[in-house]
């Protein structure tokens, strides 16, 4: 049932060509060589990290005859266990097959196994990470030049063990690296793969180092299974107008309709759609089906036959740009390196589920609501043009609003649970206290004795100086003296400088200095002076006998 063997009856004929697989390998990967196969090239790990192998890719795209080539990138990309790998099994036999005779000309025949990227039935994913096919074919153009055309299978979105990030990553990484990207859906394009696609391709773009008008190239809607036939034929041209129905942005549409629509629109430079049929009950539900197809419905292998060219007909092939260059296989492996060490840094948000992200914005609009409902109380307390309020009296203040804001807060219905809402609940009240701290700021700013602090530093530091000038001039000390005189005439300059700040508002950073300097004046010299002083006075008087000690006496008499 299974099919990961490499393709054995290969034939190479018309435009394509064998010599993409028997150049000089440089990192001596013969096994490349010998038997074409899938290559994982992004590995997933356990612990949802993505790592890409660069040897591997490295081998594919750097062989001589390969990478000063143009290269085309189909990548097919979606929902896991959609058929995405089996379509690109189709899409490797048109590759080797492509002039192939008989009715069924590259199709194969009837009892023939499908094989090439690993496919299978059942409920589990089986894709992961990124794969390439180690052969790279080389397509002749009209105008002479060969192209080489990449095929890459991608690990399914959405899938029981890839968180939001993982799907994100491989779906926005395989958009990057692609120029056709085919979107595989199931059964119709609905709103949540828009809404997906808007997420992935966001994602992408964010860690494009510039934001190019259009960042991506080719989309091709795909949806498989297809069962409205009477409403919007299969094929390309069904396809296109379900496409237009689907992606139209009109006037009367809600807003949140009409972001996704532009959004994708602003992402790619061409948009497609294609309509398949369903591949009959053997196809979808037997265990033991091999690919062959004989046991796929009629009209499905009609429609292969037109999707698949549509995808690789040597006319249709759409060369990989970026930023309007064409790219070539070199340069494709530095822009894989690139994209890849962004997604494996820290510096990208992480993409979040709809219900995390809403309930994340209702949590925060709520902290918002509570906060300005504080600030707003708080600002008939103590704004602007209110006097200066007694520091104990702003404090009981802000403990009777903060319990408001803090009740304002839970009392807001917010998604998300209990649990999830106490980290937000914890930001608030830092917040507010953040906030309580800026108010008593602006409080003591309406302090004459705080604001006077500067001056009155200045004004003490020029009298002990001046003192001292006169008492080491009266002793003979005139070196001292001078100095003293120079502290004074310092001082004075810092409070001259100081009142011009002030009063002109320019030169801030001057009284900054000033307002540091005469704080350290006062905290380390001034008050712990004052304070020793009041305090030598005071055992003084108390060693005294009450004779002596003029104050005592008055008390007793
Ligand atoms: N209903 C339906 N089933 C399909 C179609 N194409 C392939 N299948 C079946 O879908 C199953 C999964 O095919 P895969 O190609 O392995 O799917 P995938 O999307 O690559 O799955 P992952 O690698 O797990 O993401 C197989 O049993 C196929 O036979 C289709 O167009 N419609
Ligand atoms: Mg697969």
């Amino acid at each position: 049932m299974a099919a990961s063997s490499a393709f054995h009856a290969r034939r190479r004929r018309g435009s394509f060509h064998d010599d993409g697989i028997q150049g000089e390998v440089p990192s001596g990967d013969l096994e490349v060589v010998q038997t074409a196969r899938p290559i994982q090239v992004v590995l997933a790990s356990e612990d949802h990290l993505f790592e890409l192998d660069e040897e591997a890719l490295e081998a594919i795209l750097l062989r001589p005859e390969l990478r000063d080539r143009q290269v085309v990138v189909v990548s097919v990309a979606g929902a896991f266990r959609k058929g995405k790998s089996f379509l690109l099994d189709f899409m490797l036999r048109y590759m080797y097959r492509q002039h192939g005779d008989g009715v069924q000309g590259w199709l194969g025949s009837d009892n023939e196994p499908l094989s090439g990227f690993t496919w299978r039935g059942g409920s589990e994913r089986e894709t992961t990470g990124i794969q390439m096919w180690s052969e790279v074919f080389l397509v002749d153009q009209p105008n002479g030049t060969k192209l080489a055309v990449l095929l890459m299978d991608t690990q399914g979105t959405f899938d029981s063990q890839s968180t939001l990030r993982d799907s994100a990553t491989v779906f926005a990484l395989s958009t990057m690296i692609s120029s056709v990207q085919v979107y595989n859906l199931s059964q119709n394009i609905q709103e949540d793969d828009l809404q997906h696609l808007q997420l992935f391709t966001e994602y992408g773009r964010l860690a494009m180092e510039e934001i190019y008008l259009k960042p991506f190239q080719s989309l091709m809607f795909l949806v498989r299974d297809w069962s409205f036939p009477y409403e919007f034929q299969y094929g390309l041209h069904g396809g296109m107008k379900l496409l237009e129905k689907r992606l139209k942005v009109s006037e009367n549409q809600h807003e949140e309709l009409q972001s996704v629509r532009k959004h994708i629109h602003s992402c790619f430079s061409h948009i497609g759609c294609f309509l398949l049929p369903h591949p009959g009950l053997e196809v979808a539900t037997n265990p033991y089906f091999d690919g062959r197809i004989a046991d796929i419905d009629r009209k499905f292998k009609k429609h292969l036959l037109e999707v698949v060219p549509l995808l690789l007909e040597p006319k249709n092939l759409v060369v990989k740009e970026i930023n309007g260059t064409h790219i070539t296989c070199r340069a494709l492996v530095e822009y894989f390196k690139a994209y890849m060490k962004i997604y494996q840094g820290e510096e990208l948000p992480h993409p979040k589920s709809m219900l995390q992200a809403t309930a994340e914005a209702n949590n925060l609009a709520a902290v918002a609501a509570s906060k300005d409902g504080y600030s707003n109380a708080m600002e008939q307390v103590c704004g602007g043009d209110k006097p200066f309020l007694a520091p104990a009296d702003l404090a009981r203040h802000h403990q009777v609003l903060r319990q408001k804001a803090v009740d304002q807060f839970r009392s807001i219905k917010k998604m998300g649970g209990e649990e999830f809402s106490k980290r937000f609940l914890e930001q608030l009240k830092r917040e507010l206290e953040e906030m309580f701290c800026n108010f008593v700021k602006h409080n003591d700013g309406k302090n004459i004795f705080h604001t006077a602090r500067t001056p009155a530093t200045l004004f003490v530091v020029m009298l002990i100086f001046y003192v001292l000038s006169g008492i080491t001039g009266f002793i003979g000390l005139e070196p001292a003296a001078s100095v003293c005189n120079l502290v004074v005439g310092l001082a004075l300059l810092a409070l001259c400088a100081w009142a011009y700040v002030r009063y002109s508002g320019s030169l801030r950073e001057v009284g900054v200095g000033i307002d540091c300097m005469a704080e350290i004046i006062w905290n380390q010299i001034l008050s712990p002076l004052s304070a020793k002083l009041a305090g030598h006075v005071a055992l003084e008087a108390a060693l005294l006998p009450p004779a002596t000690n003029p104050h005592q006496a008055k008390k007793t008499n």
